[in-house]
């Protein structure tokens, strides 16, 4: 047995003593809960009190972080060192926001002065973009900027601009385009002017099928606007491949690069988040760079039991693999973060969704819970029946931030309540005793309350974990994803697997191009299993 087995044992003995004790019991007998379970980084607080720990369970989860080497593998990360083992690569989206100073070397290189050049590059050509310097091919001013990509080319910067969007400079209006299904090119572009719209085609390969696919609709229709001279005008890329992106027509003042050592879902922070850049400024977008910075700088020296993202990270090893739960739910209590769960389901389940280690043995047990999420309030009226009673038990993080962008009556306050109120609810639950008690109150009779009151009980007992900040301003939102990227990292260190590769992602694009004929009737599909192929002549029947 390993150190990690041994603590991974005591833990579950250490559940085994603590789990009759209820959340309601624990903050009854320590009036110092909130303030020994909670951490502060300037404004952003982080309360982990309304989670069945106590110190002993924080003492044993650091132990764990510790056999596990945590810290070591982190040093090796933000070093440079190729973390990446199954694609020999290093792991160094940490160095696209390092001080101005920073020297980072990859194969011995600094890696730095081509980071900064190329991030200059991009703010120049935001800066043309925003002041009307860069115009399109008949002299009109860029209104609409359409990024083309997908996954962490797309979610990233998707999810940033609608955070961001108080930000966005008046008159720019940003567009995310993704899916293969062409509805989704054919809807934004329906009601775009060509002479006003900017193309940003962002593919970390420049091969991926459905990223090709909508560019090459992109510019047919920027073509049949205003013809085949007009598309260098229209059209920027951003790609670690320069040959792909030269053979699609793109010339090199127009390509923005980054590097293998930044892998697709930790990539906002590179030149894929141009299109944010443009939105926002390249100003605004430093600080978002900032925020992460300074998540970096805590997540390296703050000892693991004072260090949030560890704790983030620790806390989730607790829910999943100590108390057995197997989904995690991201409730921000603000509007604009409304793609932040989507967002953090690549992040986290790209990266910990993982059945070997890395040296290729099975885990010994089980990874990357099941990440999801929706907006507060909206969630509450869908699918909180099941937080509070159904039958799976579902730790939450709720994020709450304390000063809105704009003052819409007292509805900030009334968000804030929400958030606050679900928290408390998911905790304390109402026993049995106590739902009779109000019918009582409410003048029902016996037989009623008898019949009622197991309805209207809540077990409670359910973890939650609450981030508040100030304002979901750039440098806040650079501060939330990095604290997650590192709350991923260190469980999948506790792991011991590959957090940085997405092999999983494979099959299913191989069997897609085999398929493509087959559906298009060009090929054959006798080679395949029953299913598909009935599937394929149904599809086909219908088709006509
Ligand atoms: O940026 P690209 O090379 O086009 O890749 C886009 C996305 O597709 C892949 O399938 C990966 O699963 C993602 O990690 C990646 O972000």
């Amino acid at each position: 047995m390993t150190s990690t087995d041994v603590l991974f044992e005591r833990l579950a003995e250490h559940r085994r003593e603590t789990e009759a004790m209820s959340l309601r019991t624990l903050f009854e007998n320590d009036p110092q809960r909130f303030a020994r379970f909670s951490v502060t980084l300037d404004d952003l607080l982080f309360d982990y009190s309304k989670t069945h720990v106590t110190p002993e369970t924080i003492e044993l989860l650091a132990a764990l972080a510790r056999a596990a080497d945590v810290e070591g593998r982190r040093d090796a990360m933000f070093a440079g060192e190729k973390i990446n083992v199954t694609e020999d690569r290093a792991v160094l989206h940490t160095a696209l926001r390092a001080d101005a100073d920073a020297v980072i070397r990859v194969d011995g290189e600094d890696v730095m002065p081509e980071v900064r050049a190329e991030r200059a590059r991009a703010a120049r050509f935001a800066d043309g973009v925003r002041s009307g310097a860069l115009l399109g091919a008949t002299g009109e001013r860029f209104t609409d900027v359409v990024n083309i990509g997908i996954g962490g080319s797309d979610l990233g910067p998707a999810m940033a601009a609608l955070a961001l969007a108080p930000y966005v400079q008046k008159g720019l209006r940003g567009h995310f385009v993704s899916n293969v299904d062409g509805a989704h090119i054919n809807d934004t572009l329906r009601g775009l002017d060509p002479t006003r719209t900017l193309f940003l085609v962002a593919s970390k390969t420049f091969t991926t099928q459905e990223t090709m696919a909508n560019a090459g609709a992109a510019r047919r229709w920027l073509v049949g606007g205003l013809g085949e001279a007009a598309v260098g005008a229209h059209f920027a890329a951003i790609s670690t491949n320069v040959e792909a992106v030269e053979a699609f027509g793109v010339s090199a003042e127009r390509m923005f690069r980054f590097w293998d050592w930044v892998g697709g879902r930790y990539s906002i922070w590179s030149a894929i988040g141009l299109s944010l850049m443009i939105l926002i400024g390249p100003k605004n977008y430093e600080a978002f760079l900032g925020g992460a910075r300074e998540i970096d700088e805590h997540f390296r020296t703050a000892p693991l039991e004072e260090n949030i993202p560890a704790l983030m990270g620790l806390i989730g090893i607790w829910h999943r693999n100590v108390c057995g739960y197997d989904t995690h739910a991201v409730l921000p209590y603000d509007q604009r973060l409304a793609r932040f769960p989507a967002y953090l389901q690549q992040l986290d389940m790209e990266s910990n969704g993982k059945s070997v280690t890395l040296d290729g043995a099975p885990v010994k047990r089980k990874t990357g819970p099941i990440v999801w999420g929706e907006p507060g309030t909206n969630g509450q009226h869908a699918f909180y029946q099941l937080l509070h009673q159904g039958t799976n038990v579902v730790p939450t993080d709720i994020l709450l931030g304390a000063v809105p962008h704009e003052h819409v009556g007292d509805q900030h306050a009334m968000l804030i309540a929400n958030g606050l109120a679900q928290g408390e609810a998911f905790m304390t639950g109402r026993t049995t005793e106590e739902a009779a008690a109000i019918l009582r109150t409410a003048g029902r009779n016996e037989d009623e309350i008898a019949a009622l009151s197991p309805h209207k009980t809540f077990p409670g007992g359910r973890p939650t974990c609450t981030l508040a900040y100030r304002t979901l301003d750039p440098r806040t939102l650079g501060r939330l994803i990095a604290l997650y990227e590192h709350k991923v990292f260190t469980q999948g260190a506790i792991w011991g697997i590959n957090s940085f590769d997405q092999w999983g992602v494979e099959l299913g694009k191989e069997l897609a191009n085999r398929l493509i004929p087959i559906v298009k009737g060009e090929a054959g599909a006798e080679n395949l299993d029953a299913s598909t192929r009935g599937l394929v002549a149904h599809l086909q029947k219908l088709r006509g």
